[in-house]
């Protein structure tokens, strides 16, 4: 039982940017992951999501091959990324953002206003902010919308893409705590930071995404060589 990325290669028009990338990410633990900027976490993270293809190589989850695309089983590898406000819709309020995942899954509605309020508590938010518009809100308190709504989608896999690194230090530690409960349960956490001492704190284990030197492209030598 495992998310597995096995030898992952990723170009961008023809610019090797992950060449031959193992990654695995276990249920229950937390994996964080560093590097320096431009290394490729966020398209790793994106390839282990299923939201891109890799040139080579093949993420698994359980031993099942992760679909991208049309195929891609949405929910079980779920994604929270750095800006709030660029992944949810300012027209949707906070509480409907939340139930997005059961909307899309076709929970009545009834249902979803007590899971909706069960999800908010879990995260810090008070109900009162659920019938708020992202603009209407602070972005420590959207990011726990938009943590409540990956979690909403029931995830077994969630990959946290600098999902802290806009936060002030108590949205930061109140985001951490939740999904330390949550790793205790089973989840699998990816953290990608920048700020290592969040990570060593958070993280059991830290693993570096190394640069790959000088510019190649697939399958050929370096460039100018
Ligand atoms: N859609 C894209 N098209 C072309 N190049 C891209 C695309 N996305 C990322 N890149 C490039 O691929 C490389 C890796 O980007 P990526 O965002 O995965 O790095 P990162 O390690 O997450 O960086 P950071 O720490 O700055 O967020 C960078 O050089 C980036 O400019």
């Amino acid at each position: 039982m495992s998310l597995n990325a096995t030898a992952i290669t990723v170009s961008y028009d023809g610019r090797l940017v992950l060449d031959g990338v193992s990654l695995s990410l276990a249920p229950g633990r937390t994996v964080g992951l560093v590097g320096p900027s431009g290394v490729g976490k966020s398209t790793l993270a994106r390839v282990m999501a299923g939201l891109l293809s890799p040139l080579a190589g093949q993420v698994t989850r359980d031993g099942v091959p992760v679909e991208t695309g049309r195929g891609r089983m949405a929910g079980a590898v779920t994604m929270l990324f750095q800006s709030p406000h660029r992944s949810c819709s300012p027209r949707q309020r906070l509480g409907a953002l939340i139930a997005e995942p059961w909307a899309i899954a076709g929970v009545p509605r009834s249902d979803r206003h007590e899971r909706v309020t069960a999800l908010a508590h879990e995260v810090g938010l008070t109900t009162d902010l659920l019938g708020r518009l992202p603009a209407q809100v602070s972005d420590g308190q959207l990011q726990r919308a938009a943590l409540a709504r990956a979690l909403a989608s029931g995830p077994d896999y969630l990959i946290c893409d600098e999902a802290t690194a806009m936060l002030d230090p108590i949205s930061t530690a109140a985001i951490v705590a939740v999904l330390r409960r949550r790793a205790a349960a089973g989840l699998g956490v990816l953290a990608i930071s920048h700020d290592t001492e969040l990570l060593d704190a958070w993280a059991d284990e830290v693993v570096a995404l190394p640069a790959l030197g000088p510019e190649r492209t697939p399958g050929g030598p370096a460039a100018g060589a």
